[in-house]
């Protein structure tokens, strides 16, 4: 199910959708990664069936809201850096040193549907499930799906169902990297009052007061979040809502990206607000039963 062929037919009756190859892509090296691209008249977007893994969103007529490093290496089994990476059934790093956020980021997903909804914007719905390469690393039966819905917003679903027999501590992100002048700017509205824990260099914990500034590293985790977040610089306002999930991450890494080779110097560039379940927020999932996270992204 999850080669070309098998979906292309599927999509050739829906307008605004296609698929070419990565190897188009700046930075695109070894065999690359199959892009997925859907447009209509009101936005774009375009993803790798990699992680199920959006790339870019730019509505009818503005600016991509969302960033991708210059250096984002295109290779099965990376993760690319930038866009909105799905970071489950674990977020952060893995007291058993599984990979960092989950194996769902480099997964090679299927595409089960797509649709031409009749107000204009377009559906595009991707799975994932348990095989013995994830049984390895998580031993759950599982089912992910993600809904992306281009439109003059960005609205993505994700939805993981527990298909196993014993409960489960599940943690996940929608990794959103955004895209800003520069980051020392930035201002993220939407935090204030909110307990945070900050990471960098062992755990703190305090209550956020007031807009959210980067100065530096910064990684933290804000717990029971209102539903909206704003990021505002010089080239407008993004919107980041989500009424279903209860954390949201905000991180660049400063001039630590120095050090890290799909970034480096362009740091600057972008601002992470994620937002998902993760720390004091997990989710003890049942069997049977369904996480779902929600997020809509406009300009
Ligand atoms: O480099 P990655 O595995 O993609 O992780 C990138 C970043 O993701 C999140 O924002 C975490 O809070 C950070 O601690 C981490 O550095």
């Amino acid at each position: 199910m999850s080669s070309l062929s098998a979906f292309d037919s599927r999509l050739a009756d829906v307008a605004g959708v296609s698929v070419v190859a990565s190897t188009e892509l700046v930075g695109g090296e070894g065999p690359g990664l199959q892009i997925v691209v859907i447009e209509n008249a009101l936005g774009r977007a375009t993803l790798t069936l990699q992680g199920a893994h959006v790339l870019s969103f730019t509505p009818a007529g503005g600016r991509d809201l969302l960033w991708v490093s210059p250096l984002a290496i295109y290779k099965p089994g990376k993760a690319v850096r930038g866009g909105i990476p799905l970071c489950l059934p674990w977020f952060g790093s893995h007291p058993d040193g599984l990979p960092a956020h989950g194996f769902a980021r480099t997964a090679l997903w299927s595409i089960v549907g797509a649709e031409a909804l009749t107000d204009g914007r377009t559906k595009v719905v991707f799975a994932l499930t348990d095989s013995e390469a994830t049984l390895k690393l998580w031993a759950h039966a599982f089912r992910f799906e993600f809904a992306v819905i281009v439109g003059k917003a960005l609205d993505v679903e994700l939805v993981a169902e527990h298909k196993g027999d014993v409960p489960v501590k599940f943690t996940a992100a929608l990794h959103s990297y955004f895209s800003v002048p520069n980051v020392a700017d930035a201002v993220i509205n939407g935090l204030e009052g909110c307990p945070r824990i900050d990471t960098v260099g062992g755990i703190t914990r305090s209550v956020n007061e007031g807009a959210v500034h980067i100065v530096g590293t910064h990684d933290s985790v804000y717990l029971d979040v209102p539903a909206e977040q704003t990021i505002v610089t010089s080239a407008g306002t993004t919107h980041v809502y989500s009424a279903d999930t209860r954390s949201a991450v905000v991180w660049n890494p400063g001039e630590q990206a120095l050090d890290i080779g799909d970034l480096k110097e362009h740091y600057p560039g972008f601002v992470c607000v994620e937002r998902g379940d993760v720390y004091d927020n997990a989710i003890e999932l049942a069997p049977g039963a369904s996480y779902r996270a929600t997020m809509t992204i406009s300009g």
